[in-house]
């Protein structure tokens, strides 16, 4: 299922809150929202006072906006830290930590847009990721979705924009946003007008002129890393979200396009969303966009509350900057490194650090966190106190966990056909690359080239070659699919982290989009080498050698998803596949026909002993003979190699690598779904 290519005309679309942010974010002037002046913490009041009229008509993405008052309180996290090199005797010491953040506390109510700055390591990306609910092990404190903790319908709600933009490289920008379009907005929305919103996105990012160029990644020039962080950005901007997170969505900018970014921000901030975004170092014209401000310094805070309010409020803890127009960004993150402006100099107007000194500037973080809590901290806590959990549920458009919440946004079909299409797309060039074309070309013409014309006077020939059928397609699908997951894991982990589509339809679609040149490859090479290495000239023959030599890819296959699945790692996953390979390949019965009995049960779990069977068994009937000595002629079931193999019960072979062919796939699922972040 490709996007369609589409013309949109904006004025037409009757669907579009993003029109409605288009026109708010033309005005980087706008007034604060109403929501800054309401002390009430249950914002979705506010939401409730639009007009009917309003609500319907942007109909379908405005049913959807439910508003979120975001409430943290106390939140930290330490991580454990690994025990230095050496230390032989460490083991039974319990391990270090290391406190990430401490005692973060904070509020943002739709219609607000909340900063987080610090320094490089202060810990707000680990806030940020805390707050979206992604955070591995154990947050401490609360966090608060309209009073309810996180949850499933919360996380279909939340938009999540990382540091590190996660794309598909070979994906032009409009199928990126489309395919994304299709997949998270839900089915009332018919094709056209998702793709108008993937439209609208890349028309409010200003993705315009690199629309149809390929996104790109580190070894795939694409398009500039700006336009890249946008794309990500526009990713989550479509499905609407009612709290977005952003973790420094200007980074890469210049000041024009990163003034643009936060400018469309607060516009979906004031169209009743709650949005926080981290920044590094954002200009005085950036800063004044925002409407609240969370300094954090090595993960404490030092200053939470409105972003006008921060010079009088250090100023009034003795901390005021030494110029009259200093960029408040600037000054802010001086003072979270423990830089302060001299203030009890005479001369004001320098500006500069006090001191260099270690010692002095801890200090100066010290007071600046106890200042915190001693004036900032007990107005926070009061704000957050004030309950409206049972409030929300009486009013429309809250956040209560109802069951339609729960569903997803598309059917299962519509995620499988969706990811099925955007699959095939992306991996076009890696699965029918000449590389792998001509790789597998070379194989097999030169293999009917050493086995020319062999008949069954060289019968050991020949069931050399069959057992190399056997390998060979053991081999090339396993270590195929053993990178499958590993390499799609950065996406997975995003995707399904927002809730995007279901394990399962995303499974199955990876499955059935690398079937096409799985299969096709080995049907090329047995053709070439089944006819020049001179197996039998029969057409059944043929077909049965090729049908198994098909199961047995498509086992391996599932063998290696398995494995891939279960390591989550190229490396690892690549060494136990030759590892793996390497026990079939010798316990197959080809090389080896007297293995101890203690060891013999290896090629039981050897797909590859069962597709070498079947092919032998295919290939000779029980009254064939081949010439075992001069003008001799002997049974073929009595060749030492076959009759060791036994060429009997070939519906238990197939037994076993049906059982195997389900058993690895299920495997596989199992493995990734473990895997799968909360
Ligand atoms: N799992 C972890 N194990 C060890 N240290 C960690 C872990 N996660 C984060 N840290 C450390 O915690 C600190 C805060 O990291 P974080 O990424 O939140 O900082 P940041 O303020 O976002 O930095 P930047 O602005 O450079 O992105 C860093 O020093 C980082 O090395």
């Amino acid at each position: 299922m490709m996007p369609p290519e589409h013309e949109t005309s904006i004025t037409n679309n009757p669907v579009s809150v993003l029109v409605n942010s288009r026109i708010e974010v033309t005005s980087t002037h706008a007034e604060p929202p109403s929501s800054l002046s309401n002390t009430s913490p249950c914002v979705d009041d506010q939401m409730s006072d639009q007009p009917p009229s309003t609500l319907a008509q942007f109909s379908v993405l405005r049913a959807s906006l439910r508003p979120i008052t975001l409430k943290f309180e106390n939140v930290g996290y330490a991580v454990k830290l690994q025990p230095t090199k050496g230390t032989c005797f460490s083991s039974h010491e319990p391990k270090p930590t290391r406190e990430i953040l401490n005692g973060v506390s904070g509020i943002v109510r739709p219609g607000e847009l909340l900063a987080m700055l610090g320094p490089s390591g202060s810990g707000k990306t680990t806030l940020l990721t805390a707050l979206a609910g992604r955070l591995p092990g154990k947050v401490s404190g609360t966090i608060s979705y309209n009073g309810q903790p996180f949850s499933s319908p919360v996380k279909r709600k939340i938009g999540f924009v990382s540091q590190d933009d996660v794309l598909y490289p070979h994906l032009t920008v409009f199928e990126t946003l489309a395919y994304t379009a299709l997949l998270r907005l839900p089915d009332k929305l018919t094709t056209n007008e998702k793709m108008e919103q993937a439209e609208l996105v890349i028309m409010e990012l200003g993705l315009t002129r690199c629309r149809n160029n390929i996104v790109g990644g580190p070894l795939l020039r694409g398009v500039s890393g700006g336009e890249r962080k946008r794309v990500s950005i526009g990713q989550e901007m479509l499905v609407n979200p009612s709290l977005l997170l952003l973790d420094e969505p200007a980074s890469g900018l210049d000041s024009t396009m990163a003034q643009r970014i936060v400018a469309t921000l607060r516009g979906l901030a004031r169209g009743g969303r709650t949005v926080i975004t981290t920044i590094h170092q954002p200009s005085s014209r950036l800063y004044r966009m925002f409407d609240k401000v969370l300094v954090v310094s090595e993960g404490c805070p030092i200053y939470s509350g409105s972003a006008g309010g921060v010079m009088e409020y250090f100023g009034s803890i003795g901390y005021e900057p030494g110029f009259n127009f200093v960029n408040p960004a600037d000054f802010l993150l001086d003072l979270a490194n423990g830089m302060t402006p001299d203030t009890k100099q005479d001369d004001h107007h320098e500006y500069h650090g006090r001191t260099d000194h270690h010692e002095d500037q801890n200090s100066t973080k010290q007071y600046l966190v106890s200042s915190y809590k001693k004036n900032l901290y007990p107005a926070l806590k009061d704000e957050l106190r004030r309950s409206c959990g049972a409030h929300i549920q009486s009013i429309p458009g809250a956040l209560p966990s109802r069951s339609s919440d729960d569903q997803w946004t598309t059917s299962w079909w519509m995620e499988f056909k969706v990811l099925l299409s955007r699959g095939l797309k992306e991996r076009k060039h890696e699965s029918y690359s000449g590389l792998r074309i001509f790789q597998v070309m070379t194989v097999s013409i030169l293999s009917g080239l050493l086995w020319w014309h062999s008949d069954t006077s060289h019968i050991q020939d020949q069931v050399g070659l069959l057992f190399f059928f056997s390998i060979f397609w053991g081999f090339f699908p396993l270590f195929n699919a053993t990178f499958a997951f590993p390499q799609e894991r950065p996406m997975l982990i995003k995707e399904h982290s927002s809730g995007m589509y279901r394990l399962s339809s995303y499974y199955f679609a990876r499955m059935a989009g690398d079937l096409p040149m799985e299969l096709v490859l080995p049907i090329i090479f047995t053709t070439i080498t089944y006819w020049m290495g001179g197996l039998k000239p029969s057409l059944v023959t043929f077909t049965l050698t090729l049908l198994i030599i098909l199961f047995n890819v498509l086992v391996s296959q599932g063998l290696g998803l398995a494995l891939g699945a279960i390591l989550m790692d190229m490396k690892q996953g690549t060494t136990l596949a030759s590892v793996t390979m390497l026990v079939f390949l010798l316990a197959g019965g080809y090389y080896i026909q007297h293995i101890p009995a203690f060891i013999a049960w290896l090629k039981y779990i050897s797909f590859s002993h069962y597709c070498y069977k079947l092919l032998v068994g295919v290939q000779y009937s029980e009254t064939e003979l081949y010439e075992c000595g001069l003008g001799v002629r002997c049974r073929v079931l009595d060749f030492p190699a076959i009759s060791y193999l036994g060429i009997d019960n070939k519906g238990w072979d197939v037994a076993a690598l049906a059982a195997m062919l389900v058993g690895y796939r299920v495997l596989a699922y199992v493995a990734l779904k473990m895997g799968q972040p909360r």
